[in-house]
């Protein structure tokens, strides 16, 4: 536009090496590279235009995210870009597709369920996309509970193969996605039954839809679900339902790797854990919590940069307004934001760690790390993704009016966003599921079992219990030695509490659901302390870049007391710390938003992520907003005419009655 940079001064009041910070958040200069290489590509390739999307109509806006899926592909292929590379690409395009599920869920299902001879010949098929696939496991019926899915699958020895069925209406596959209008094979969830007998939910590679024409195979009938919460946003992708009559499949389709089925019909498990079959989850969960930080920078670098931007009230003897983002009541709904964007960051690099160690101990039969596994990525993924939806609805209001529009792109970010508290596992039935594995921990402290990994602070029970926070001064909660107490205790006494009170109740099971809501606070609290410990340890690492520490230290801190700010209740109920403490912390927040405003800015630069990959005027890097907002209003179809189609039918004859009803 007027090639200004309007937060030009804003980036000169930076306290710190931006360059050096970037590579931090990428993760490694490689990854920084790969991500700022590609990113440039796609925000420069009209083919990748996305502007448009909430004007289209559905079958518009479908066919247009089937062209780019394609042209996405075509470039894969033409620039030879290695599979990192290639995800990347996908990332910045930044529209939900049947590829999310092809390369995200089908492959890791097949990698992670099958054997070594199901791998070989189906990964082939689908790296090349010769096969497009998708992940049918939920049921109109049954989501959250996947023992109770109700599709079959029965073994007949005559011809050797399975008979997968829809029993039910609400055994109809119902969600997933890509199933709707594209793929054209899946991975199936059904009840294996061999022999009369009902071995549980089991995986069956099904092919759906004809390789020649794309008509689904006989027996099968599929179809998308329908349009889904907000424009664009989520309906790029097809949403599908599908029911069985008596489809066959050959027997070497059943996913094997956890148990198989012999010619003769008989029913072995290796001796792997059975849960094995929840594998893919696992994986999609851990990669959840990575999109968490991504989507809710990018929400946080929209709402700072406008904050920076906009001015309201305090002009003194005629001088400029405020800027908003001076405000300490905006400062403390927007720092505590870009600090859990970072602190979710480093929580999503540790955690694809740990699935990586886990998945090359289970090759060599090790699972011991297992049960972890899954509480952590059920957990944080719970906690990251409310904390996202509720962030990027957050950073809306930040943005006042302006934020609401379109052009802003808060509101497809939300819209986008939001299922992620629902899909690949409901947050409240998967706290649940970490409460579980709170409460086995707690009550295996007394057996001498030593707690490992992310619950050894449990190892320190008795101290835990009865210690005191001994912060006297503000500057005291800076120690991470005073803040990791804090967290520990308030965490171990929550869990022990749960626990003695699940003794009062005879029957486990019903304690168990009576103590659920504390139940789900007592998790929140262990993953908390496993977000604020993990971004601590991130300290602990050499961290070049002139002031890249301080920086990440400060965020760090606001991090962790706007938690303590936020929970005091916890924290104080539980005795962990006093009132006085409290207000302390609530000090000392308060002067880190100081330290954190003249470098805000650059922290949200950090992210590197291009004008096209935000879609949002308000978030522009030039900080150039009110030019391109106005002339954006004037793009919209509705000022194609300046009197509106319907003027003739709806308002001229109002009008004129009016007129008539005006002169008696
Ligand atoms: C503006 C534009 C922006 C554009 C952005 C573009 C990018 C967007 C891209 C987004 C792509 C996202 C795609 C979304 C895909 C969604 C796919 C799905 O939802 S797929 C569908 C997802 N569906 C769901 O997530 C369903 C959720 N439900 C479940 O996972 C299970 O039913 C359950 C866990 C709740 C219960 O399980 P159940 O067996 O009934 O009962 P128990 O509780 O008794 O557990 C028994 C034992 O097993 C243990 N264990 C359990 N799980 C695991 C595990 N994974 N591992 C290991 N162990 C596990 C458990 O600890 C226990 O151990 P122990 O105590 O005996 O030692
Ligand atoms: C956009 C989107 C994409 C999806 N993609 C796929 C896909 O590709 N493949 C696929 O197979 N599935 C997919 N799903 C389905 C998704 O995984 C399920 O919707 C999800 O697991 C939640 O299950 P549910 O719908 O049965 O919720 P429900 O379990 O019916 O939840 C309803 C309410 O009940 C509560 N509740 C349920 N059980 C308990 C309990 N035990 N204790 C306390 N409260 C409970 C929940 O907290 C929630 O408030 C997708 C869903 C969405 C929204």
């Amino acid at each position: 536009m007027d090639g200004i940079d309007h937060l030009a001064d804003e980036r000169n009041k930076a306290q710190f090496d931006v360059d050096a910070m970037k590579i931090v958040w990428a993760g490694s200069r490689h990854a920084f590279e790969v991500s700022d290489r590609i990113s440039k590509l796609v925000a420069a390739d009209p083919g990748f235009r996305k502007d448009n999307r909430p004007m289209l109509g559905r079958n518009e806006l479908f066919k247009n995210t089937l062209r780019k899926a394609a042209y996405a592909w075509k470039r894969i292929i033409e620039l030879h870009l290695s599979e990192e590379e290639a995800a990347k690409l996908r990332f910045y395009v930044d529209e939900p597709a049947y590829t999310d599920l092809h390369w995200g869920m089908f492959v890791p299902a097949i990698k992670g369920q099958g054997t070594e001879e199901q791998q070989q010949k189906w990964l082939p098929l689908a790296y090349k996309m010769q096969i497009i696939g998708c992940y049918g496991q939920t049921e109109l019926g049954h989501g959250s509970n996947v023992q109770g899915l109700e599709t079959t699958a029965t073994f007949d020895p005559q011809t050797d193969e399975f008979v997968i069925h829809s029993p039910t209406l609400t055994s109809s596959k119902w969600w997933p996605g890509g199933l709707g209008k594209v793929s054209t094979h899946g991975v199936i969830y059904a009840r294996l039954i061999t022999d009369g007998r009902d071995h549980g939910v089991h995986g069956f590679i099904v092919q759906l839809r004809s390789l020649e024409d794309h008509s689904p195979l006989p027996g099968i009938t599929v179809g998308d679900i329908g349009m889904k919460f907000g424009n664009g946003a989520y309906n790029t992708m097809d949403n599908g339902v599908l029911r069985f009559d008596h489809v066959r499949i050959p027997r070497d389709q059943m996913l094997m790797r956890v148990s198989q089925v012999t010619r003769e019909g008989k029913y072995m498990q290796s001796d792997v854990p059975r849960q094995l079959v929840y594998g893919t989850m696992v994986y999609v969960r851990q990669t959840i919590v990575a999109d968490a930080s991504c989507a809710l920078s990018r929400a946080v670098c929209i709402a700072t940069r406008y904050s920076a931007v906009r001015r309201q009230f305090g002009s003194q003897d005629g001088g400029p307004e405020s800027q908003v983002i001076d405000y300490k009541t905006q400062q403390n709904r927007l720092f505590p934001l870009l600090a859990s964007a970072y602190a979710f960051r480093f929580v999503g690099e540790w955690l694809k760690w740990l699935y990586t160690d886990v998945t090359q101990r289970l090759q060599t039969n090790d699972f011991s790390t297992l049960p972890e596994a899954h509480a952590c990525t059920a957990g944080l993924k719970s906690v990251t993704t409310t904390a996202t939806a509720d962030g990027i609805e957050e950073c809306r209001k930040l943005c006042g009016g302006h934020g609401y529009l379109c052009t802003s792109g808060l509101p497809e970010l939300f819209a986008v966003y939001v299922p992620a508290c629902t899909y690949e596992g409901d947050n409240i039935v998967l706290l649940l599921q970490v409460a579980r594995f709170l409460m086995k921990t707690v009550s295996q402290l007394g057996s001498g079992k030593k707690p490992v990994g992310t619950t050894s602070y449990m190892g320190q029970i008795e101290h835990l219990m009865q210690c005191r926070s001994n912060v006297q001064r503000a500057e005291d909660w800076l120690k991470p030695s005073a803040i990791l107490e804090a967290f520990e205790s308030r965490a171990a006494r929550m869990s022990v509490a749960c626990a003695q009170n699940l003794t009062k109740f005879t029957n486990p099971e019903e304690g168990f659901a009576e103590l659920s809501a504390d139940l789900v606070e007592a998790a929140v609290a262990h993953c908390q302390l496993i977000i604020v410990s993990k971004f601590i340890e991130k300290l602990l690492q050499d961290i070049p870049g002139k002031g890249v520490r301080e920086q990440l230290e400060a965020l760090c801190n606001i991090y962790a007391l706007f938690l303590l700010h936020k929970h005091q209740g916890d924290f104080l109920s539980t005795g962990c710390i006093t009132a006085k403490q409290a207000s302390l912390a609530n000090d000392q927040l308060r002067s880190l938003y100081s330290q954190v405003r003249p470098n805000a800015i650059a922290l949200v630069d950090a992210f590197n992520y291009t004008d096209h990959f935000l879609g949002s005027i308000l978030g522009c890097y030039d900080g150039n907003v009110y030019p391109k907002l106005y002339e954006a209003a004037w793009k919209d179809p509705l000022n194609d005419s300046v009197v509106p189609e319907g003027y003739h039918e709806y308002i001229r004859p109002l009008l004129k009655q009016n007129l008539r009803t005006a002169r008696l």
